[in-house]
């Protein structure tokens, strides 16, 4: 039987989340070892578009391109990356599913267009994308990204390790950046903030000849300041932040929660195993639903 197949991957932000909206810088993360794949197949009936769903979205974008929005194919999404909570799924989804469907019709698609197919399909997902999603789950390296300026390679590192601990609660972007934009010109010395403190941390990434125990210091706390910011901007809760406190108090050089906010995920910077094990054990006793390490 015809088929076709689409890969991708999970991300976090290590930091820039909402004010990258905005037009300050991000940086984020590939998490290649958790995966989503899209398998397309044959069926007997049209495919049927919900404009509610992301994937159905990503599946009919990709079939509007090719001009094919009748076809008979069904979809199936395997995915390691658990929904809306700030781990990239939706942007990952979107990547599997417009692969496949031109891997399907044996049509040709290189990362330009795959990137524009997907800033399509998220803009049905939450209004105004930055882009830095869809660009970190089509990389193999972190990523310092500007929107609508493009992005560089950044060299990570450290040496050190990034627990990824899930809330278990539903983040929601959309709503996240509503709350953002009904703050109004008050958001603005929050987003300014946390620009500075992304330059920070870019500074310290690629100029600073310290050692990286130190780096991985300054890193944390600037981690831990942007969690605040994120805070005032109203895109933290009460389980986000006692995460965020418990990995500290575990010896975390810094926490904060990444992607969208209402929920997901918090990420913890740890400087070595012994920390991410105690990190981990604090995390867990707080109902942290799952829980990855990422030597970065
Ligand atoms: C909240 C946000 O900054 C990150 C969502 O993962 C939105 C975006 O960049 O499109």
């Amino acid at each position: 039987m015809k088929k076709g197949i689409g890969k991708s991957h999970s991300k976090i932000i290590l930091i820039g989340e909402h004010s990258v909206v905005y037009g300050y810088p991000a940086i984020a993360i590939p998490l290649k070892k958790i995966e989503i794949e899209c398998l397309v197949e044959e069926a007997k009936t049209s495919f049927f578009y919900n404009k509610t769903d992301t994937l159905s979205v990503a599946v009919f974008t990709a079939l509007k391109h090719l001009k094919k929005e009748n076809a008979k194919i069904k979809y199936k999404i395997t995915s390691q990356i658990p929904p809306k909570r700030g781990m990239g799924s939706s942007a990952a989804v979107s990547i599997a599913a417009i692969q496949a469907v031109f891997d399907y019709f044996e049509e040709n698609l290189d990362d330009e267009l795959l990137e524009k197919l997907v800033h399509t399909a998220e803009i049905v997902a939450h209004n105004t994308p930055s882009g830095l999603d869809a660009k970190t789950c089509l990389s193999d390296k972190a990523i310092k990204f500007i929107k609508n300026k493009g992005f560089s390679y950044i060299d990570l590192n450290l040496d050190a390790y990034l627990v990824i601990a899930d809330t278990g609660i539903y983040g929601n972007t959309g709503e996240a950046i509503q709350n953002v934009k009904s703050l109004g010109s008050k958001a603005d010395i929050f987003l300014k903030k946390l620009g500075e403190l992304t330059d920070e941390m870019v500074k310290i990434l690629t100029e600073n000849n310290e050692s990286k125990e130190k780096k991985v210091d300054k890193i944390g706390k600037i981690m831990t300041k942007a969690n605040t910011e994120l805070g005032n901007l109203h895109i933290t809760i009460e389980k986000t932040d006692l995460f965020v406190k418990t990995a500290i108090e575990k010896g975390a050089s810094g926490a904060k929660i990444s992607g969208g906010g209402l929920g997901g995920c918090v990420i913890a910077l740890a400087k070595n195993l012994d920390i991410v094990e105690k990190i981990k054990e604090g995390l867990i006793k707080c109902g942290a639903e799952n829980i990855w390490v990422e030597k970065i």
